[in-house]
């Protein structure tokens, strides 16, 4: 059977200039490692140079481009700058929001600052690129926001990342009707659990074990299908898909939540 990594050809995003949060670790390393690779040229943020670097010299080594720039997308103007260095050289053909987390709480016991933390870094930090990135686009564009599986439904142990994330829903859909008319197509990528190095920090085996046993096709995802998917909304071929909430989870959002809250980690949800 053909390999995931082979569907899109060589050279398939020869022309694209993609700006990725996030992307010195994890799902956004792997989303700029494979853009990189179809040929597109990638700018990408993150608070800490290391693992930008760390990026850098695997996208070189595989012959592409990606061009490390550190900030921290809690600021905005931090973040609007970085933007318009990327794409005054590059240009800018899409945006890829992938900077986020959480910690896991009970929603009583989340504190304003930590409220704040969240809603910042997952929420308000999107919409403040989205704004610097619309008129950086020219002759179209296309942003992709990573969010979380559920986020519709409701999660236990993770209310300020569900608000936040239903946020990031609803100002999808909103800059997709405002943007349509300029060919800014405009969605959202909700991953189910992903066995990130972040993610295996703050889960135990047993959690993990747990999770995957719960979605329906019983594995984690892997954060190169959640590349291959930003690889495919981002080229044309997905030239008609605007305003999506689209999923990459195995199904988890049909299967019952599972308890995130720390009393409760991993536990059947009541
Ligand atoms: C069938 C199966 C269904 C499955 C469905 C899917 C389920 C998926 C489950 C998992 C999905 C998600 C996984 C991930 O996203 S993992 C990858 C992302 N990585 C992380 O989330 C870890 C990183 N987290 C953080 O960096 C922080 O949590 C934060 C986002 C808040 C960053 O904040 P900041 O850098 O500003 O941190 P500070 O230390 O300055 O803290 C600010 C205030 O935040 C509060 N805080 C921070 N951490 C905690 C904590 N662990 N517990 C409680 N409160 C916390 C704190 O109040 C700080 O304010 P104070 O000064 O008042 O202390
Ligand atoms: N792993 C999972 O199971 C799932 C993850 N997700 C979401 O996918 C995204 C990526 O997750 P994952 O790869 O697992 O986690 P990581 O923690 O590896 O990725 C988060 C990245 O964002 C960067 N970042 C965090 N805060 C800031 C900031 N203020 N400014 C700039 N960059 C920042 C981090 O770099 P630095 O620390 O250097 O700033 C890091 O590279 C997140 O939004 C996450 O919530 C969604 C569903 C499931």
């Amino acid at each position: 059977m053909t390999r995931a990594a082979d569907i899109f050809r060589e050279g398939a995003l020869d022309g694209a200039a993609v700006f990725v949060t996030g992307a010195g670790t994890g799902i956004g390393r792997a989303i700029a490692e494979r853009l990189a690779r179809l040929g597109a040229v990638v700018g990408g943020c993150g608070r800490r140079a290391e693992p930008l670097d760390q990026t850098a010299s695997a996208v070189a080594a595989a012959g592409g481009r990606f061009v490390p720039i550190p900030c921290d997308v809690r600021d905005a103007d931090a973040a609007r700058t970085a933007l318009a260095e990327f794409a005054s050289r590059h240009g800018l053909t899409g945006l890829v929001n992938n900077a986020g987390g959480q910690f896991y709480a009970a929603a009583e016991d989340i504190r304003p600052r930590g409220w704040q933390a969240v809603i910042d870094l997952n929420l308000t930090a999107v919409f403040h690129l989205c704004q610097a990135a619309r008129p950086l686009f020219r002759g179209g564009g296309s942003i992709l926001s990573i969010s979380l599986t559920g986020a519709e439904r409701g999660a236990l142990g993770m209310a300020h990342s569900v608000a936040a994330r239903s946020g990031v829903a609803g100002l999808t859909k909103a800059l997709a009707l405002e943007w349509a008319a300029d060919d800014i197509r405009v969605n959202c990528i909700a991953p189910g659990t992903v066995a990130t190095p972040a993610f295996q920090a703050n889960s135990t085996p047993e959690l993990r074990d747990r999770l995957r046993r719960e979605t329906p096709i019983r594995r984690l995802v892997e954060p190169a299908e959640v590349a291959e998917f930003v690889a495919f909304l981002l080229s044309p071929a997905a030239g008609m898909i605007t305003g999506q909430i689209l999923r990459v989870d195995g199904g988890s959002f049909l299967a019952a939540p599972v308890d995130m809250r720390p009393a409760g980690l991993g536990k059947e949800a009541a």
